[in-house]
């Protein structure tokens, strides 16, 4: 089977934000058909990096089922509560395993040890270009500094608002596997 064509296309920004912009992409399709798509991208992608990191954490302790460790925080772009895998923006010269684990660290509070890494994927190519890589992270619930884990969420930007709503705008759930 042949693979398609690569397509060349030329970027417009229509409007551009701290952290988002939008643009009318021009390109031609494989009949040679000029052609837009209105495109989201970040403003803080980095140079040979995903922009973010999703991260599937067990907490594995003895004596106990295994957990998936998740969290609940509120989207602004939902307006409610989301639950999801621990995530987030990949830092300048930051790999995806060391994000992972400084996400995981501020988001939940658990010291983890990476143990996979997919490819970069994108997950709402229709939407944006934005990227993700998924990491495998394993937790020891047995190691003394996550037997009480607490968040480490800054004082600045969204988490100033979410430190004084801490449990009900983001909190730690563990879903247990049977
Ligand atoms: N689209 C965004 N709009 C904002 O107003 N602010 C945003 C956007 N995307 C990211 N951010 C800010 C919010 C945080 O202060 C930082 C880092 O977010 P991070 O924790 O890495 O990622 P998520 O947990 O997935 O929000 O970026």
């Amino acid at each position: 089977m042949s693979s398609p064509p690569k397509l060349t296309t030329i970027p417009n920004v229509i409007a551009s934000g701290k952290w988002l912009k939008l643009e009318k992409t021009t390109y031609v399709d494989p009949v040679g058909n000029t052609r837009t798509w209105e495109t989201t991208k970040r403003t803080t992608r980095q140079a040979n990096a995903a922009d973010g990191v999703g991260i599937i954490a067990l907490l594995k302790r003895t004596l106990h089922k295994d957990c998936v460790v998740m969290v609940k925080q509120f989207r602004p772009p939902i307006g409610c509560c989301t639950l999801e895998f621990p995530a987030g923006l990949i830092d300048e010269g930051e790999s995806a395993e060391i994000a992972a684990l400084r996400e995981l660290k501020e988001e939940t509070g658990y010291k983890g040890e990476v143990v996979g890494v997919t490819p970069v994927t994108c997950l709402d190519p229709g939407l944006s270009n934005c990227t993700t890589q998924i990491v495998m992270v394993n937790i020891n619930g047995d190691d003394l500094e996550n037997t009480n884990p607490t968040q480490q969420l800054g004082d600045g930007g969204k988490y100033y608002f979410l430190y004084n709503h801490t449990f009900s705008y983001f909190s730690t759930i563990r879903i247990t596997l049977n």
